[in-house]
């Protein structure tokens, strides 16, 4: 698995002069090759079109693509993975709807979660928000370097650490001995998401 995650947002991806498809593309080529497709507005039709644009990209630099919350969309493009949170569809359903040899990634935000997701045969599990956040709005709590570090070590599962993570605290992050990290605004916020990639490759090689 690789340490660096890219998870989208079409609206930073925008904002910043791009579309998604150019972030995606542009991360790949700099060394990326876990990306997960977050789109929170688009209808299912929407999403399909675009997950088979984005799976033509990661397919041709044999990176994994993971859709977030539409098992729908994972299944009907047949992309690696999906990645499923607390209050989206369960795992047991995901399982069933994706079957075995696709990935399944769960989100947790405490150790509660993180104890029930031991019992489960998810792939990874997403630790979250490490840090504070205008990605995502409606996150619980900020975990701090230090409460990864101690779920880091309740956890069966392979780690990815998100949430405000970005060039000044990667190394801290990947530190806590975390598998790796996801990051949203570190790539699709910048002018340059080939530039910002490898810098927080870089980081990561040299935490
Ligand atoms: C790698 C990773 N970890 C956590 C999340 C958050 O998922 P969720 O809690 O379902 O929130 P949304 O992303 O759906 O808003 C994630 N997407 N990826
Ligand atoms: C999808 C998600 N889940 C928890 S925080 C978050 C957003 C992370 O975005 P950023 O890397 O820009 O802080
Ligand atoms: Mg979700």
């Amino acid at each position: 698995m690789s340490k660096l995650y890219l998870v989208t947002d079409s609206l930073i991806c925008q904002q910043a002069g791009h579309n998604v498809e150019y972030v995606v593309e542009q991360a790949c080529k700099a060394g990326v090759n876990w990306v997960q497709l977050r789109e929170k507005d688009l209808s299912i039709e929407d999403f399909i079109a675009l997950a088979h644009k984005v799976l033509a990209i990661t397919q041709m630099y044999n990176a994994k693509l993971i859709i977030n919350d539409r098992v729908e969309v994972a299944v009907a493009v047949d992309a690696d993975g999906v990645h499923i949170g607390q209050d989206d569809m369960s795992y047991t359903q995901a399982r069933e709807l994706m079957g075995y040899t696709k990935i399944i990634g769960l989100s947790v935000n405490n150790l509660p979660e993180l104890t029930t997701a031991n019992a489960l045969d998810v792939d990874y599990v997403g630790i979250a928000s490490i840090f504070s956040t205008t990605t995502k709005l409606d996150t619980t709590s900020e975990l701090g370097v230090e409460g990864l570090r101690s779920l880091c070590t309740q956890t069966k599962h392979s780690t990815y650490a998100i949430g405000g993570i970005n060039q000044t605290n990667i190394q801290q992050v990947i530190q806590t001995g975390v598998t790796g990290v996801a990051v949203v605004s570190a790539i699709c916020g910048t002018a340059s998401p080939y530039d910002a990639t490898r810098t927080l490759i870089q980081l990561i090689e040299n935490a």
